[in-house]
């Protein structure tokens, strides 16, 4: 039964918040301020999930999706705000988590980067029954491709795999590459583009998702660092070597260390002039250098967590970058270096993945004195 209520600010994760019978509800499909009628479709107990099935009385910036599955599959949040406010309601969750989780009165704006449609250069589908399908918001079941495909990946229609139960796209630099269960129909290799440099990476490894991600974060942490020749620079969770490869490029002695093995190889091959060590960061804390000049750090989604935050800072660089896809994670990050004596200077948030609640950040920290 759907019920009649008016949404309250954006929260984390693609959601607007209503109190629906003195209960905070987290619903998807709405924009602030909007009177509504919600479906709550999950109990839980501290709160409960709802989805918009009406609008009673829109947003001014509220637009008609185009795509047909835009909010049901597990893709796209914002397709329903134009692009303006789809920035905004970012702008406010960077803020509101950098202002709880860490004290910081942030005051930055996200910046736009171009396309916001068919933008996506890796996709993975399942497929049944021969077409490929993305999986449904906060679920296991499949939503059909619509027949004009998806508005976010630069391939936006894949076409038919019959027989097929996996199905992943890659478009990179090099070109188009498809990996059907598993078995890359091509080059197992592609090259990528940022800063100047060609990186080989891995067609199911990691790499940045939209097509100027790489490039925008390259000059963000350059800018952050501003390395000067000579310097001693680590990379943290350097996949194939990004930004080791502008700092060797700056002249920086390097040290890269990542997890993903076969990464490791690649980095080293993209960036001779760099050491990398393949290990997990939290495991190769009592290995790191006794002192380093700056330090990017580009952990996954969960952070890199207290004991890192303290080995970072127990090198004492005057500089670090922290690039987060996470701002939540960021913010508790922040807060363990700022106990560690460093001071956050600059925030900057990127739009690298429009239409989505996702969202890029680059942090600035300096040392707040100089190290005995
Ligand atoms: C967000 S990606 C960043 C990669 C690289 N900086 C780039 O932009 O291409 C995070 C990387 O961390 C690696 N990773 C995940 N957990 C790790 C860990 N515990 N220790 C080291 N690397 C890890 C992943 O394999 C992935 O390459």
């Amino acid at each position: 039964m759907s019920v009649e209520t008016v949404l309250g600010d954006v929260a984390h994760g693609g959601v607007v918040v209503a109190r629906i019978d003195g209960k905070v509800t987290f619903v998807t499909g709405g924009l602030p301020g909007e009177r509504v009628l919600v479906d709550v479709r999950e109990r839980g107990t501290r709160f409960d999930r709802g989805v918009v099935t009406e609008v009673l009385d829109p947003h001014p910036q509220r637009v008609v999706p185009p795509c047909p599955v835009a909010g049901v599959c597990g893709g796209c949040d914002w397709q329903h705000a134009d692009a303006d406010l789809q920035r905004e309601l970012k702008r406010r969750v960077v803020e509101e988590q950098l202002r709880r989780l860490a004290g910081i009165d942030w005051e930055g704006e996200v910046v736009e980067v171009l396309p916001r449609w068919n933008w996506r250069t890796r996709m993975r589908y399942r497929v049944a029954n021969g077409r490929p399908g993305l999986r449904a918001k906060r679920s296991h079941d499949l939503v059909p491709l619509p027949d004009e495909g998806c508005r976010i990946a630069v391939t936006q229609d894949p076409g038919e795999r019959p027989g097929a139960g996996e199905l992943q796209v890659v478009d990179a630099h090099s070109g188009h590459v498809e990996i059907v269960d598993g078995r890359v129909a091509g080059e197992p290799v592609v090259t990528e583009r940022a800063g100047g440099r060609d990186y080989r990476v891995a067609a199911e490894g990691f790499w940045q998702v939209h097509p100027h991600a790489a490039d925008v974060l390259v000059d963000a942490v350059l800018r952050s660092l501003e390395p000067r020749a000579g310097e001693r620079a680590v990379d943290l969770y350097c996949g194939v070597g990004l930004f080791a490869g502008a700092l060797d490029g700056r002249g920086c002695d390097v040290l890269g260390v990542e997890l993903n093995k076969e990464a490791v190889a690649y980095a080293r091959r993209n960036v001779p002039g760099a050491r990398f060590q393949a290990a997990s960061v939290d495991r190769f804390l009592g290995r790191l250098p006794k002192r380093a000049d700056l330090v990017v750090l580009d952990p996954p989604r969960k952070g890199a967590g207290r004991a890192v935050v303290g080995a970072v800072a127990a090198m004492g660089p005057r500089a670090i970058s922290y690039v987060a896809c996470d701002p939540a994670a960021l913010a508790r990050d922040l807060a363990f270096f700022v106990a560690a004596g460093y001071e956050v200077t600059r925030v900057e948030a990127y739009d690298l993945f429009p239409q989505t609640y996702h969202i890029e950040c680059v942090a600035t920290l300096t040392r707040n004195s100089p190290l005995h």
